[in-house]
């Protein structure tokens, strides 16, 4: 087992996985702590990412690559086209000639990656758990930048421009592969090659979002807290059983963990989560969900918020609490009307004691110099 020290201190993985040997097959399995990972995965399935399309998929189908949870194996299931891979896998390619059985030293697949939200790539994994002998020997990934929602083709054709954000580097088998990503450009669309075949589990692209400031202003009152939006988690008391993360995803929870939820406090503490908004806003109204708690749900809820982006003032006014200690029911979402505007970059929701909520959403419009920040990042980026 190797693992080399990057230039950006990435740990990289190289050489050749063991045949499985039976037992826990994530037993030899290489990861690392990649630094990027506190980014969102713009690639997530939940917030909208797909495969939409590949070279080739013999083997394995594409959409594995963003399947949320780690891939699994099992090393008896075999199906008519050979062994059942939790991945995306491709067939050996062939040279054309006896005299020239091997691939040219060009030959790769492709699979075309929609991100679920535009924004600036920071690190990203690819992931070869369980492709042991029949990894890719070395993977590149591009990225590029297209309005509306093109076609396939409209990606593949000639006109679009790509960028590397990492060059065709050789990586492990049955490892997590990271490479962090210093491009500062707003991308919509990724493309993973595999040198010259072979088969990845997981993709996973950490980033930034990027948010068009030129929709959010015709939609004018929207949630300024939302991932979608460019809203994201700074800290928060407790990770235990899941992200804070979870409380500003689309949509409601359909199961509790698709919420957060914090260990059983035993002091005289409690819970909460601070968020940094899209931009300057000016929040009106304020939903809290407890779908999907109910022996756990927070048995009070609090919303502070903090202005770190006052032009007049250049002050930090510190946190103001804007919506008071309230009683929060069981698996219900609560809805709350702001008797003023609160205006601030930064929320925080205080939850007592402990327990949990599956959403938090803040409802307001951007402050005229939070949309001017956001239009000006926008055009910074090449969006
Ligand atoms: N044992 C294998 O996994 N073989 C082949 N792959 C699958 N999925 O059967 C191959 O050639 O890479």
């Amino acid at each position: 087992m190797t693992a080399q020290q990057h230039p950006s201190r990435i740990v990289r993985f190289t050489g050749d996985a063991a045949p499985y040997a039976g037992g826990d097959p994530y037993a030899d399995y290489r990861t690392a702590d990649f630094p990027f990972t506190r980014y969102t995965d713009l690639a997530d399935r939940r917030l909208g990412a797909g495969v939409i399309a590949a070279g080739d998929e013999f083997f394995a189908p594409r959409e594995n690559l963003l399947v949320p949870e780690r891939a699994e194996f099992d090393p008896g299931h075999f199906g008519h086209k050979g062994k059942v891979m939790d991945g995306w896998e491709t067939r050996r390619r062939r040279g054309v000639l006896a005299e020239q059985p091997w691939p040219t030293p060009e030959d790769h697949d492709w699979a075309l990656v929609r991100l679920g939200t535009p924004g600036v790539v920071r690190g990203i994994v690819v992931d070869t758990a369980h492709f042991r002998g029949n990894h890719p020997q070395a993977v590149s990934v591009e990225g590029a930048s297209a309005p509306g929602s093109p076609s396939p083709e409209q990606l593949l054709s000639d006109e679009m421009k790509w960028t590397t954000l990492v060059p065709r580097t050789p990586v492990a088998g049955h490892a997590a592969n990271g490479f962090a990503v210093s491009v500062e450009q707003r991308f919509t669309h990724l493309r993973l090659n595999q040198h010259p075949d072979g088969g990845v589990a997981r993709l996973r692209v950490y980033g930034e979002v990027v948010p068009d400031p030129a929709w959010l202003a015709v939609l004018g009152t929207f949630d300024v807290v939302a991932l979608e939006h460019g809203g994201r988690v700074e800290d928060a008391s407790d990770l235990f059983y899941s992200p804070a993360t979870n409380t500003i995803r689309p949509g409601r929870s359909r199961t509790m963990d698709e919420g957060w939820e914090t260990r059983r406090r035993r002091d005289r503490g409690n819970d909460w989560i601070r968020y940094r908004l899209a931009a300057r806003s000016r929040i009106r109204a304020i939903e809290i969900d407890t779908a999907c708690l109910k022996g756990n749900a927070a048995g009070w809820a609090s919303v502070s918020v903090k202005d770190e982006g006052n032009p007049e003032t250049g002050e930090d006014a510190g946190w103001r609490e804007v919506l008071p200690r309230t009683r929060l029911q069981p698996d219900t979402n609560h809805r709350f009307v702001l008797p003023d505007p609160a205006v601030g970059t930064h929320a925080r929701v205080d939850i007592y004691p402990d327990g949990g909520i599956s959403r938090l959403r803040l409802y307001g419009s951007l402050t005229e110099d939070g949309a001017a920040h956001l239009a000006a990042r926008y055009q910074e980026l090449g969006g």
